[in-house]
């Protein structure tokens, strides 16, 4: 099968694939390096176009009865759905990613996403306040046009996580994808005008770092949400905030998952494993930081180590594959310089190391200490460091002791401790004897440097609307002269 992966265009402006008038745009399937599209990046005034189309088509949208606005979105997941199979092999193409995981994970939660905030258009209503003789009311009112900006790890369900809830409330939305990850934005644009949406309302522009700047400061521009870095995230903050823009971001981390001596074992092995090694361990939300309590340490080791040495590193298009390659060689240099940078420091390699080529192997440090730098920094690749500790405050002061604050996960079987240790933990989504599920009925992102507003769950309307009161007098006005 044809690996040639090329859209019909690289931008999706007012209904119609455009071409970019920008610098070209290389797209590279990670497993091989060769080059499966050829975009090109929007020039600024086509940034300006696609902004100007989402502002023309909004209004109209928004004047629709929820209903049918989410009638749409429906109508959208299921062509997803329909589609899983074709959609989920151009993801593995973008990402590298096994396909045994994008036909789970990653168009599905896209197609799921649409499909609850679908539901959830018409049930967003306002508030009758009861004022004596007057009365006020509130209206939930869409923001307008709002920009969405993708991370490379998860392209195709980032942007259905942004324009699912921001279309349900009758917004607009101009979404640039990661550079590295261009194709799924596209699929979603045309599945979007395919499942009855008017042209405009979901527009995709390509490009680096800059196009995104432009993206933020267009004057059309009423809302900002990113998934990112914190180094962009706080570029995208400070130049949004020029604007008085509203945004939701969604950042990195260094998460905690604290396994206690009362853990089951295998339960808080294969959670530590789907908490660093899924998507070859890029994940924002990825447990990197393990604590393990003195009496579980050695097996919980022994244990990890067993069960790492059977998975199957490979080719992605195999459906065999579990571990796939890393999403581009200077990625692949920055976690080899980390696990380098840990060895230096006098941790011990419990297993993996630099591995070759694109691939970096599930990689488990042990008698690690918290001052160094591969317990501190995000490293965004198949990288555990576990730490042992005492008892329970050390374990929370410890957790806590990071300006991250996106997860936190614990394993114990004692429930009270369970529910005492997450009400300290300083982190946006918490789990308890799991970790890294995320259904999209739940509110999900981070505190601290991790971020702020939330994706998903009904928490995710309040993000993508805002609040007019209405003030209703009744009788005759009074005034004192
Ligand atoms: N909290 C969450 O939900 C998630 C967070 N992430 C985080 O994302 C990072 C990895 O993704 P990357 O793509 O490397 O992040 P990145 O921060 O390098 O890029 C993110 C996006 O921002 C754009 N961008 C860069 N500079 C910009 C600027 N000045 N103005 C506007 N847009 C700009 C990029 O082109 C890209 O589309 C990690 O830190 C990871 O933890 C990733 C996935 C989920």
């Amino acid at each position: 099968m044809t690996r040639n992966a090329q859209p019909a265009a690289s931008l999706f402006i007012d209904g119609t694939f455009v071409e970019g008038e920008g610098a070209a745009l290389p797209v590279l399937y990670p497993y091989t390096g060769e080059e499966i599209a050829s975009l090109r990046e929007a020039s600024a005034n086509q940034v300006a176009l696609a902004c100007r189309s989402a502002a023309r088509a909004q209004p109209a949208w928004a004047a629709m009865a929820p209903t049918e606005r989410g009638r749409v979105l429906s109508r959208a997941a299921a062509i997803i759905r329909e589609r899983n199979q074709e959609l989920s092999r151009l993801e593995t193409l973008d990402t590298g990613k096994p396909i045994q995981e994008t036909l789970v994970a990653d168009w599905a939660s896209g197609a799921a996403a649409l499909e609850y905030f679908g539901g959830l258009a018409a049930t967003v209503t306002g508030q009758m306040i009861p004022l004596g003789r007057d009365w006020a009311y509130t209206r939930r009112e869409p923001l307008g046009v709002c920009a969405g900006i993708g991370a490379w790890n998860y392209p195709s369900q980032i942007a259905c996580w942004k324009a699912a809830p921001a279309l349900a409330m009758g917004n607009a939305m101009v979404f640039k994808p990661s550079e590295e990850t261009p194709l799924g934005a596209l699929k979603l644009a045309e599945i979007l005008i395919e499942a009855g949406a008017p042209p405009g309302i979901f527009n995709v522009v390509q490009g680096r770092g800059a196009v995104g700047a432009a993206l933020v400061t267009d004057p059309h521009v009423a809302k900002v949400s990113l998934t990112g870095s914190v180094p962009t995230g706080r570029r995208v903050y400070a130049a949004a905030a020029e604007g008085m823009r509203h945004v939701t971001m969604e950042l990195g981390g260094k998460s905690p998952l604290i396994v206690f001596d009362d853990a089951s074992l295998e339960d808080a092995v294969g959670a530590a494993i789907m908490a660093n090694f899924y998507s070859s361990g890029q994940i924002c939300s990825n447990g990197t930081r393990v604590f393990l309590q003195r009496g579980i340490a050695a097996r919980f080791l022994d244990r990890l180590s067993e069960r790492l040495a059977t998975i199957r590193t490979g080719d992605p298009l195999d459906p065999e594959t579990q571990f796939g390659p890393i999403i581009n060689g200077t990625q692949a240099a920055k976690i080899r310089a980390a696990i380098t940078a840990g060895q230096d420091a006098g941790a011990r390699l419990v297993c993996g190391g630099a591995g070759e080529g694109a691939f970096v192997p599930p990689t488990v440090f042990a008698d690690a200490t918290d001052d160094m730098a591969i317990t501190r920094d995000e490293i965004f690749g198949p990288v555990m460091t576990t730490l042992t500790f005492a008892d329970e405050p050390e374990a929370v002061a410890r957790a806590n002791a990071t300006g991250f604050g996106l997860a936190a996960g614990v394993f114990t079987q004692d429930l009270t401790r369970a529910h005492r240790v997450v009400a300290a933990l300083e982190a946006g989504t918490c789990w308890i004897n799991a970790y890294n599920l995320t259904p999209v009925e739940m509110p999900f992102g981070g505190v601290k440097l991790s971020g702020l507003g939330r994706e998903n769950g009904t928490a995710a309307i309040e993000h993508y609307s805002q609040l007019k009161t209405v003030y209703v007098g009744m009788g005759a006005v009074e005034a004192p002269y």
